[in-house]
């Protein structure tokens, strides 16, 4: 089965996913990690190109895309499935549906051509379920205790698009599910288990 992990940075993302893939692992199934952009030494570079603060490197919106995108298609066809194919269960730290919320919806990129092109990208290997950790962009802003990245940087007006970005399209996939990320961790956990165990059940009893 295939999961990924999205939403806001300061959610709460990287904290969730640990808990869930050991989860998983005492479930008795092994688990592939991954993150997008990221996990393949192509990823790797394209994600150290995005994200890194450089005033030489310009990126346009749709070149920011494009990055993003090839970032995946390396991920599908390295990582993803090729783990699917083993029988693994797979953790992705975020996939598509970011794109599509980042440049997109916040990006203000037109969203047929988000979507097209992300298609193209995974190739019909789509999650199971995509978890969505909503919380308010301030009460996310005060957890990110941290020196923010090129994306992070990119101000309370983009933030506030994303988050609606998340749950408009939240409304129109079946596959993604909004947790609520201002809980404590446990209780958030206790959510994104929930949902995985019924899917997994239904999954062994097909
Ligand atoms: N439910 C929660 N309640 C309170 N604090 C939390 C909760 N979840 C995470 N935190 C704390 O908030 C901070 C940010 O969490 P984390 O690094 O998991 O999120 P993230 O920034 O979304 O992840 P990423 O680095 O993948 O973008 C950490 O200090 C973490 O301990
Ligand atoms: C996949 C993807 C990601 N982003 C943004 C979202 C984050 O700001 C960074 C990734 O870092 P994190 O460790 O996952 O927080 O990149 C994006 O804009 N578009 C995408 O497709």
């Amino acid at each position: 089965m295939f999961f990924t992990f999205d939403g806001i940075d300061g959610a709460g993302k990287s904290t969730q996913i640990d808990l869930f893939c050991q989860w998983v692992r005492d479930q008795g199934h092994t688990v592939t990690q991954c993150r997008d952009p990221g996990s393949t030494p192509l990823g790797e570079r394209i994600r150290d190109l995005l994200l890194t603060h450089d005033t030489n490197v310009s990126i346009h919106r749709r070149s920011e895309m494009l990055l993003y995108m090839a970032a995946r298609a390396q991920l599908v066809e390295e990582v993803i499935r090729p783990a699917l194919g083993r029988g693994e269960v797979v953790v992705s730290d975020r996939y598509l549906l970011a794109n599509i919320v980042y440049q997109g919806h916040a990006g203000q990129l037109p969203l047929e051509q988000v979507r097209a092109v992300g298609e193209i990208t995974i190739d019909d290997v789509r999650p199971d379920a995509v978890y969505v950790l909503d919380m308010s962009v301030e009460a996310a802003d005060q957890r990110m205790a941290r020196e923010r990245d090129r994306m992070e940087e990119q101000g309370a007006e983009f933030r506030r698009r994303l988050r609606d970005g998340y749950l408009t399209e939240a409304t129109s996939d079946s596959a993604i599910h909004v947790i609520d990320a201002s809980q404590s961790i446990e209780k958030v956990h206790a959510s994104i288990v929930a949902i995985a165990s019924e899917l997994m059940q239904r999954g062994a009893s097909t």
